[in-house]
Formats: structure tokens, sequence, C-alpha cells
């Protein structure tokens, strides 16, 4: 079978605080674990990793990242679910790319379950997860993260999502909100299909 579009149209999208609200299920999860558990304001976060506040004990840390159920329940970030949508409805290749958390049982199912209630049945086989995102093929990347790295040379170009601990970086492209992403990961694509 012969390429299916002249240029790689995919668009990946990370899931985590991209399109789904993390840190506030993780936050419920780690005072189900310990209630005297010292939670970081999600505006004062300094980093992807900061997690705990002053004296936070990691096995109260791990309870909580590995509490079954955890990624079902995360609330859809405002806009990203219509997004998707309409990136796919412009003949993007729109492909969710997500590392899941090893100790949590119940992470991988909950992820696939809930692309299927939030975004659609036919979104579960465009749901990607892997622990290496550079081996995934694309054009450009929407991640949280700051710094993405594993085995591979990525293909594809890195675009910032705006979050709190992520601020500070000035190194990579960013998309404020969704709502900007015509301008953001259009010209990233081909400069001549924005
Ligand atoms: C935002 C965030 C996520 N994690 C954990 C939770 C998930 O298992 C993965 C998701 O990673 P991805 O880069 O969004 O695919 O990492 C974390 O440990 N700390 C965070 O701030
Ligand atoms: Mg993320």
């Amino acid at each position: 079978m012969g390429a299916q579009h002249a240029r790689d149209t995919t668009v990946l999208v990370d899931m985590d605080e991209v399109i789904a609200y993390y840190l506030e299920g993780l936050d419920r999860a780690l005072v189900a674990a310990d209630p005297d558990y010292p939670l970081v304001p999600h505006e004062e976060r300094t980093g992807y990793a900061h997690l705990g506040g002053p004296g936070f004990n990691p096995e109260s840390l791990a309870a909580g990242m590995n509490t079954p159920g955890l990624f079902r329940n995360l609330r859809p970030v405002e806009g990203a679910v219509e997004v998707l949508r309409e990136m796919a409805g412009e003949g993007l290749n729109v492909l969710v790319v997500t590392t899941p958390t090893y100790g949590n049982p119940t992470c991988v199912q909950d992820k696939y379950e809930w692309m299927d209630r939030h975004v659609g049945p036919e979104w579960v086989n465009r749901t990607i997860i892997a622990y290496d995102k550079t081996v995934v093929s694309g054009a450009v990347l929407i991640d949280d993260k700051p710094s993405i790295t594993g085995s591979m040379e990525p293909s594809w170009k890195h675009l910032l999502f705006t979050r709190p601990y992520n601020r500070y970086v000035e190194s990579v492209p960013r998309i404020e909100k969704w709502e900007d992403w015509k301008q953001t990961v259009l010209p990233l694509i081909e400069p001549s299909y924005a």
C-alpha cells in the first residue's frame, strides 16, 4: 500500500495534563492514601517531578500514584476533546501518545476507557501507550513535559503545552491553550498548511 499522505500530517498529543487533568486526580489519591500528605498547589510547582511539599513521604506518593482507578476518573482539559475531533476533521492524523505509570495496576486499561468515554470509541485505537515517545513517528508532539528523550532522534517537533511547572522553559515553542491550535500546530506541519 502506498503512502496515504503526501507529507506527514500526524499530530501526536500527550494525555496527562494536556487532555486530562492528572494532577487533580493525583491530589485526591494522595489525600486518600495519606490524609497528612503535603500537597503542592499546582501554581507553585517548580518542576515536572515536584509532587510533594516539605517532608513528604515517598511511600505515600507511590501509594497515591499507584491507586487503582486514578486514571479512569480524570477531568478532561477544557476544549481538548473538541480540538482532537476538529484536528481529525481537518484531515490530520491525530494520535494520543501517553506514558503509563508502571506500578498502577489499572493505568493502561483506565487510559483506554477514558478515551472511549470522553473522546469516542473510534479513538481507542488512536491511543498509543508507550514509555518511549521518540519511537512514535509524527510531525508534531504536543506535550507538557519540558524534555522528552528516548532511544531515537524524534521525527516530531515538540510543542510544549503550557502548565504552571513548565513556564520557565524558553527553548521549546509552546501552545498556551487549546483554542490556539491552528496558529501553533499547523505552521509546524508545513508552513503552507497554515
Ligand atoms: C503530569 C505528570 C505525570 N506524571 C506521570 C503520570 C503518568 O503515568 C505519566 C504521564 O506522563 P506523560 O509525559 O504525560 O505521558 O507520568 C508524573 O509523574 N508527573 C507529572 O507531573
Ligand atoms: Mg503529560
